[in-house]
C-alpha cells in the first residue's frame, strides 16, 4: 500500500507544491498519496470560525478544538501518528524522520495564530501516538512550511522514491555526521583546485580523507552533533591529526 499522508490546514493552496517535483514523481509512481483538506470545511457556523480568544488572557487568538476534533474524525486512520508542528515541540531530527517512514502514514495538523487548543493534541493521543515538534529554533508564522520540510524528508526515505539508495544512505546526518564537500569537473576552476587525493585513484586515501573531511566540518559547525557521534580511534586520530 502506498504510504499515506494527510494535511489539515486553513492554508491548503499553500501546500500545492507537495504535488511536483520529487514527491510529484513519487505520488505518480504510486509511493505516497497525499491528501490536503481545509480545517474550515469541520467548522460549523455561517462564518467558518476556527479561533477565539485565549482563556486567561494574552495576546493572540487560539484555534478552536472543536472543528479539529471533526476534521481528525474523518482524516485519521486508527493509529496514524498525528504530527503538530509547534515552536514548542521536540526538535524534529532525522532519526524521527527515518523511524515516521517505516510506519503506514503520518497525519498533519496544522497550527495558525498562537497554536491550537491543547486538548486537541492530549484528546488525539487516545487514537494513536502524537508528535508535537519544532523544524528548529525559530518561529515561523504557521506550521505549513514545517509540513513541507518534514513531509519532504520523510517521502525522500521511502523505498524506491530516491533512485539512488547510496545517496540516501550516505546523507549528512545519515551517520550523525556532516557530509564533506563535494567536486565534480573541471580540476581547475576561477584559481580553485580539487583536492588532488580525489584525483588519485587511492580510494582508500579518498575514503579517510572524505571521513577527515566530514569530522573536520562537524567540529567546526556543529559541535553538538560530534559530541553525540559514535567516533572510532581512527576517527579521534584524524581529529587530533
Ligand atoms: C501556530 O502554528 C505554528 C506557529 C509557529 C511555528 N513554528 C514552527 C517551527 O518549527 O519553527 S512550527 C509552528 C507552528
Amino acid at each position: 500500500d502506498p504510504y499515506r499522508i494527510d494535511i489539515v490546514t486553513i492554508f491548503p493552496e499553500y501546500l500545492a507544491p507537495l504535488g511536483q517535483s520529487l514527491l510529484g514523481k513519487a505520488a505518480e509512481r504510486g509511493l505516497v498519496t497525499i491528501g490536503v483538506h481545509d480545517l474550515r470545511q469541520w467548522t460549523d457556523d455561517v462564518h467558518r470560525t476556527v479561533d477565539d480568544a485565549p482563556y486567561g488572557g494574552g495576546p493572540g487568538m487560539v484555534m478552536k478544538p472543536e472543528p479539529w476534533g471533526r476534521a481528525l474524525d474523518a482524516v485519521r486512520p486508527p493509529g496514524t501518528r498525528l504530527v503538530v508542528p509547534t515552536p514548542a515541540g521536540r526538535l524534529f531530527t532525522q532519526a524521527m524522520a527515518t523511524a515516521w517512514a517505516a510506519e503506514p502514514g503520518l497525519v498533519f495538523a496544522c497550527g495558525r495564530y498562537e497554536g491550537i487548543d491543547q486538548r486537541v493534541a492530549d484528546w488525539a493521543a487516545h487514537a494513536g501516538p502524537v508528535s508535537e515538534v519544532s523544524i528548529g529554533d525559530y518561529v515561523l508564522a504557521g506550521g505549513e512550511s514545517a509540513v513541507l520540510v518534514m513531509v519532504e524528508a520523510v517521502t525522500r526515505l521511502l523505498p524506491g522514491v530516491v533512485g539512488n539508495r547510496e545517496s540516501v544512505e550516505f546523507d549528512s546526518h545519515a551517520d550523525g555526521l556532516l557530509e564533506g564537500p563535494a567536486y565534480t569537473r573541471p580540476a581547475s576552476w576561477r584559481g580553485h583546485e580539487v583536492p588532488p587525493v580525489l584525483l588519485s585513484g587511492d580510494h582508500a586515501a579518498i575514503a579517510r580523507w572524505r571521513r577527515a573531511e566530514s569530522l573536520r566540518r562537524t567540529a567546526t559547525r556543529r559541535p553538538d552533533l560530534l559530541a553525540r557521534a559514535a567516533l572510532t580511534e581512527a576517527d579521534r586520530a584524524l581529529l587530533d591529526g
